[in-house]
């Protein structure tokens, strides 16, 4: 959702990267596994990425990295390159340390409440409790 919102306030365009098996375009596929450790795919059309795109990957999340990970490897095996990374929160973890390192990247997250984005907890959900 917030991925549209962030194209539209860049003024730039929207591609979706999909889980396998929904398009009906002919498309590039990406295997990965993530956080779940099950073996999934992605996959975008052919028909956008092409060398000379700059693509700004957006997701809520990163946990292991696999998931962006193969984002990444699909841009780049279509000849685009990746202008950079941005999401609302990303775990401290090899995965994501090696996106942080390799990409440009932005995170909503401020650096103070990273402690507990690792422990997948946020304080302010105790407001729930009461
Ligand atoms: O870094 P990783 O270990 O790969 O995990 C991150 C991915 O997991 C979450 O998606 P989720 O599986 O919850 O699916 P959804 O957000 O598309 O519902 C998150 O939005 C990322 O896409
Ligand atoms: N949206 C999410 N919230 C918490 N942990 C996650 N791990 C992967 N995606 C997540």
């Amino acid at each position: 959702m917030h991925r549209t919102a962030v194209a539209t306030t860049l003024g730039k365009g929207f591609l979706a990267i999909r889980k396998a098996g929904h398009l009906c375009v002919a498309t590039q596929t990406q295997n990965y596994s993530d956080y779940t450790s099950r073996e999934k795919s992605m996959e975008v059309r052919l028909d956008v990425l092409k060398p000379g795109v700059r693509v700004l990957l957006v997701d809520q999340w990163i946990e292991t990295g696999g998931t962006m990970r193969a984002a990444i490897q699909l841009v780049e095996k279509l000849g685009a390159s990746v202008a950079g990374v941005a999401v609302v929160a990303i775990e401290n973890t090899e995965g994501g340390k090696w996106i942080k390192e390799n990409y440009k990247f932005s995170q909503c997250v401020p650096q103070e409440l990273q402690a507990q984005i690792d422990g997948k907890y946020l304080d302010s959900f105790k407001i729930f409790n009461k």
